[in-house]
């Protein structure tokens, strides 16, 4: 069998992007890679295929890339978490804190069934605010938010703590490529 490839090669990093101080971890460079972008989908689903879940929530924009193909390939739904005034439907929400301010993010009111078995997916954990308001919307709806993946983890941000804290979950959480410094 062939060995998996080194994802991490195929990431490129941009200092001081989009302000002075942020290591901007750029995917693109592994989206426009077709073998990479495909190890990256079929690692994502071995980890994450075995835990029963029914669908995939994952928050725009970067995080549609990975959750629209990781749901095709476990053949599962796919549920998109949005900006505000995107969803055409009634929504819930939950606003987080972000480094400077607060920001928002909705999902359709009937987009999970109680009890149903759902995977958290995005491209990059950093202080977790993003994952983490997307959990309490599957928890509003009484749904089982059973693994949480990442293409990559910042762990000096210590995101992964923050991500449940408090709440009543404990998924699977796992990542393809950490960094250790920001
Ligand atoms: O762990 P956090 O501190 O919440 O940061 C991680 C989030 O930040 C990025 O999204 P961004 O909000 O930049 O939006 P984009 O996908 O539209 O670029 C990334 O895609 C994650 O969703
Ligand atoms: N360092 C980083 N690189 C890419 N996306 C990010 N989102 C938050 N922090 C990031």
């Amino acid at each position: 069998m062939a060995s998996p490839l080194d994802l991490a090669h195929y990431i490129r990093s941009i200092p001081d992007f989009p302000k002075k101080g942020i290591n901007f971890r750029d995917i693109t460079t592994l989206l426009s890679d077709g073998p990479a972008f495909r190890e990256c989908i079929d690692q994502l689903a071995a980890k994450l295929g075995h835990l029963g879940a029914t669908k995939v929530v994952c928050a725009e924009a970067r995080g549609f890339i990975f959750g629209a193909a990781l749901a095709y390939k476990l053949g599962i739904g796919f549920v998109p978490v949005r900006k505000p005034g995107k969803l055409p439907a009634r929504t819930i929400s939950v606003t987080y804190a972000l480094e400077y301010g607060t920001d928002t993010l909705h999902m359709h009111a009937d987009a999970l069934a109680a009890g149903e078995r759902v995977i958290v997916l995005d491209d990059l954990l950093a202080t977790g605010g993003t994952c983490r308001a997307i959990l309490q919307m599957i928890l509003m709806q009484h749904a089982i938010p059973v693994g949480v993946g990442f293409l990559i983890e910042l762990d000096a941000l210590g995101g992964r703590a923050k991500l449940i804290e408090g709440l009543a979950c404990s998924p699977l959480i796992d990542s393809l490529i950490h960094y250790t410094s920001e």
